[in-house]
Parts: C-alpha cells; structure tokens; sequence
C-alpha cells in the first residue's frame, strides 16, 4: 500500500508559546483506517487541523495525495473531508441544500446524482427534505459526514465520531465507517474510546503531550491484548526448571518458589492442560494460581502513564 498522507517533522507552537506538537512523524497508507488515541489536550485536533489547513503548522511539512497542504493548499485541501468534534449546521436549512452547499464551497460543479448516492449510502434519502432541527443527534452526525463527503475527498477525518453518542448509533457508525473504506475512502479516526479503536482501526496511533508515542498495526496490538500470564505458586521451591518443561518456556521467581507461563490465550490450544499434565509426572506441586492478562486498555494506559512519569 502507497501512503496517501505525509506527515513530516511537524512541530506546532501556539502563539501562547504552548507547544501542542513536536517532531510528529507519520503515514497514512491508502485505503487504511488509522485511529489516532490519546489523551484530553494530546494534540489531536491540532494534528488534524494542520493537515486539514485550518491551523499552520510552525515547522515541518504535511503531504495529502502528493500535494503540500501550504503550498498547494486548495489541491491538497480538495482531497480531504472533515468531519469536526462539533456539530454545526444551520438548523433550518434541509438536508439536500445544505449537503449541494458544502460542495459548492469546494468550487465543484452540482452533481445531483453524487449527492443523492451519497445521502442513500448514509441512509439519509429519506430525509433529504427534512430540516436540520428535525433530525435526531444521530442523524445530525450522519449528515455532517454527508458535507463532509459532498465533494467527492478520497481522505475523511473524523474528529471523535462517536463521542455522547448511545452504544446502537455507535455501532451504526461503525458499519457506515467500514461502508465508506470498502467505496475506497482512506479514514483517520481520532477516538477516546479504545473499543473503537479495536473494533474499527488497521492500524493504531498513540499521541500523548504532542508526541507520537507509538504506530501500530491493530492485530500487532491485539497479539499484545491476546497474551496472558499464568502464576503458580509451588508447594516446594525449584533449583532448576526441568528439561521436560523446556517447551513453556517458563520463568523462574522468587528463587524457584514461583513459576509464570506467558502464552497467547488465543492460540493456546491445550497447552495449560499439557503444562499440568507434565508438571504432575513430574511431581511438582501447586499451592495455588492465578492467571492475568494485558488489555489494548492497559498497554495505553500504562504507555500514557509512563510519558507522563518521564
Ligand atoms: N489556539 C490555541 N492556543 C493555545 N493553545 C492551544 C490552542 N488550541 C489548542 N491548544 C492547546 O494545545 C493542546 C492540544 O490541544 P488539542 O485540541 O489538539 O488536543 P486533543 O488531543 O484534540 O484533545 P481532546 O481530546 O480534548 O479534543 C492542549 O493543551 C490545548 O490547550
């Protein structure tokens, strides 16, 4: 996959003298959707508002579709939709003028017949001539991706899709997301909620006091959420790990009284009963257990921590 978006050393410091991005280096592969997590006042909106030419950046560069979002911003910017945190429409405008309005922002000819699919696709059709104060919040949501859209972007940015949103509009978002990728829309998605980062994202980023701590593909992610830990305490302590156990690669602590088998609880298969079963022939006793296991919940959370501990 070619990237589609560029993002190069980009630092931004506020004219306050607040620096909200240092150094962000990142790519966005075409066709992908890219969840970007992080924290309250990470640097989210700042990143996406550069890319999106609202805010300038102070120093580094930014490429959509081959384009410099600076020098050749209308280009660049004729690429890319933005969906924003907020929602902002005029309440007594219908759904089809203000959708055919976005467009012509854009300074593209009417296509009726684009607007129509598009409205169809985001199951708004019927509700074309509805005014926007008649919509419900999910509705509204719906229809801000539809302006968004209206002038044909191949790149959509969604500022927290689904934020104060209930869990079955959430869910429908999700589907309508995974509807637009598969029209061949690439997607960056800025999210709190790490559900939807797992549920939707190919690949993850993690941006914390405007650095990139982390870029990953999601199952890379998952394999890390998919690892448990099984702790046994033994009734008398071990000098070595006998040949027989080689295979579990077990971990020796507390001077042989403990034994941890790490393992991936999806591809485990009967690996823990075979670890009892040779544990047994071995003569080798347990006092008790416990198993943990890492969450994406976790791994951010404690990525996020240790940045803030620096
Ligand atoms: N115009 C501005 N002037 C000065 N500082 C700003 C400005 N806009 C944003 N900031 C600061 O930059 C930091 C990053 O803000 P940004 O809105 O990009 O974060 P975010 O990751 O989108 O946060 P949230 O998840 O709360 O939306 C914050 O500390 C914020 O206070």
């Amino acid at each position: 996959m070619s990237h589609i978006i560029k993002v190069s050393g980009l630092g931004k410091t506020y004219k306050s003298g607040f620096t909200a991005l240092r150094d962000v280096n990142l790519d966005i592969q075409k066709g992908e959707i890219f969840a970007l997590l992080g924290p309250n006042g990470a640097g989210k909106t700042t990143l996406i508002s550069i890319i999106c030419g609202i805010s300038s950046p102070t120093s580094g560069q930014v490429t959509a579709h081959g384009f410099d979002i600076v020098k050749d911003y209308r280009l660049a910017r004729s690429k890319i939709g933005l969906v924003p945190q907020e929602l902002s429409t005029d309440a007594f405008e219908s759904v089809w003028a203000t959708v055919n309005f976005s467009r012509g922002l854009f300074g593209k000819a009417p296509n009726p017949e684009y607007i129509e699919q598009l409205l169809r696709q985001l199951s708004l059709w019927d509700k074309k001539n509805a005014q926007m104060r008649e919509l419900s919040g999910g509705m509204k949501r719906r229809v801000m991706i539809a302006k968004a859209l209206s002038h044909e972007p191949e790149i959509l940015f969604l500022d927290e899709p689904t934020a104060g949103v209930d869990v079955e509009l959430r869910r429908d978002m999700w589907e309508m997301v995974r509807g637009l990728r598969e029209h061949g829309v690439t997607i960056i998605l800025t999210t709190h909620y790490i559900e939807e980062a797992e549920e939707m994202a190919d690949r993850i980023g993690v941006i914390r006091q405007g650095e990139i701590l982390l870029v990953e593909e999601k199952q890379a992610l998952m394999d890390k959420l998919g690892s448990k830990q099984l702790n046994l305490h033994l009734t008398s302590p071990l000098t070595e790990i006998p040949a027989a156990l080689a295979e579990f690669n077990l971990q020796s602590e507390l001077e042989g009284s403990f034994l941890r088998y790490s393992y991936d609880s999806r591809q485990n298969g009967d690996s823990v009963a075979r670890l009892f079963r040779i544990l047994s022939e071995q003569g080798i006793g347990i006092r008790d257990l416990n198993s943990s296991e890492s969450s994406l919940e976790e791994i951010f959370v404690s990525l996020v921590h240790e940045e803030t501990a620096k």
